[in-house]
């Protein structure tokens, strides 16, 4: 299908680098519009959406709809939600005014997405709806699970100041369909992505990608806020090693107990880790600015997936205490 309607809900970090690179590449045919707010939102109007790119020339200034008020948007071919996965749930009624029933919705998210247990008839979870991650199932509800797309980045990006985005570290999107199928609709977003520049790709095992990327931030995540360190000095003291390493066992032995085995091995896992530039996690990102961390589709979903499978995951359990409490002092001194 063609999608001549397309919001980005939520133009942070990625959300706003794929809606200027969109905005700049197909705004003749396609009408792209970005959902934001405050002082984000005020800066867009104002002077535009600016990417910065590693290695670009200059910075990209693109110019485009811009609102926190989804309702005036209307009906959209395509959503692409740039939101964290704890930010999902409130924006539930703001995605949802944007849907006809033929809308795709392309979720780009760290960890276990709260549609993880839909459209796997074999599975013997299969309709499970996770609460941890989909409060009062009001995205099963108002989104529903057979819209969605599934989307795992390995781009790394940053809201450098409000209006401003920073991408870095460009190596792939990856999107699948929930029911694991080839679909025209994803070859269709995939080839927008990458005649935007980005670089993007289809599969038919989402679930492996999901669960091999959650064995980076399930990691690195959590350590980079408890120790505010950047990647590669993370990745320089042998004793963080250590519990990376365990941590990524733990995820990688979760993954084969839910009928994902994984064929990744740990140590290879880290060693590929060291090509990530020195940058800030999407979680030290968000505790330096004072806002509420991605606790728990990283790790909460983990240990209660442990928990329900019979996995031992002692190393994630003990860090999500941690990180929880870090949390929770971050939001008291906001
Ligand atoms: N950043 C990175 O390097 C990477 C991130 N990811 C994953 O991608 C996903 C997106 O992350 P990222 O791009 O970092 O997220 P960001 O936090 O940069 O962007 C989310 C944006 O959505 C806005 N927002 C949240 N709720 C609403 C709402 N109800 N209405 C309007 N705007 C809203 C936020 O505003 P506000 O700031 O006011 O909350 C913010 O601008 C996450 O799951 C993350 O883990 C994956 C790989 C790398
Ligand atoms: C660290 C990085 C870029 C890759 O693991 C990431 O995914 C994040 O910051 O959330």
């Amino acid at each position: 299908m063609g999608f001549r309607k397309i919001c980005i809900y939520g133009a942070g970090a990625l959300g706003g680098g794929i809606a200027a690179k969109l905005a700049a590449s197909c705004a003749e045919e396609t009408d792209i519009s970005a959902v934001a707010r405050g002082a984000h939102l005020n800066r867009i109007r104002r002077d535009g959406l600016t990417l910065r790119e590693d290695g670009a020339d200059a910075p990209l200034v693109a110019r485009l709809t811009a609102t926190d008020d989804p309702r005036k948007l209307g009906a959209q071919d395509l959503v692409i939600t740039g939101l964290k996965g704890h930010q999902l749930a409130a924006a539930a009624e703001g995605i949802a005014a944007l849907l006809k029933p033929e809308t795709r919705v392309v979720m780009i998210l760290n960890g276990i997405p709260w549609w993880y247990f839909h459209g796997e008839p074999d599975n013997p979870y299969n309709g499970t709806q996770l609460e941890q991650l989909d409060p009062g199932g009001v995205l099963w509800r108002l989104i529903g699970p057979e819209r969605v797309i599934g989307c795992v980045a390995y781009q790394g990006g940053e809201v450098v100041e409000p209006g401003i985005v920073h991408l870095y570290h460009k190596k792939r999107l990856i999107l699948g369909e929930p029911a694991n199928t080839a679909s025209a609709d994803i070859e269709a977003i995939a080839a927008l992505l990458n005649r935007s520049g980005l670089v993007a790709e289809t599969t038919t095992r989402i679930r492996a990608e999901i669960w091999s990327k959650l064995m980076n931030n399930a990691a690195f995540n959590p350590l980079s806020a408890l120790t505010r360190a950047t990647i590669v000095p993370l990745l320089s003291d042998p004793g963080i090693v250590e519990t990376m390493e365990r941590i990524m066992t733990e995820v990688k032995a979760l993954a084969g107990a839910v009928g994902v085995p994984l064929t990744i091995d740990v140590a290879q896992r880290l060693e590929e880790a060291r090509a990530i530039p020195d940058v800030r996690t999407s979680m030290l990102q968000d505790l330096l600015a004072g806002r509420p961390l991605e606790i728990t589709p990283l790790l909460g979903i983990i240990v209660a997936l442990g928990r329900t499978t019979g996995t031992p995951t002692p190393v994630c359990e003990t860090v999500l205490h941690l990180v929880s409490r870090l949390d929770e002092e971050n939001r008291r001194s906001r």
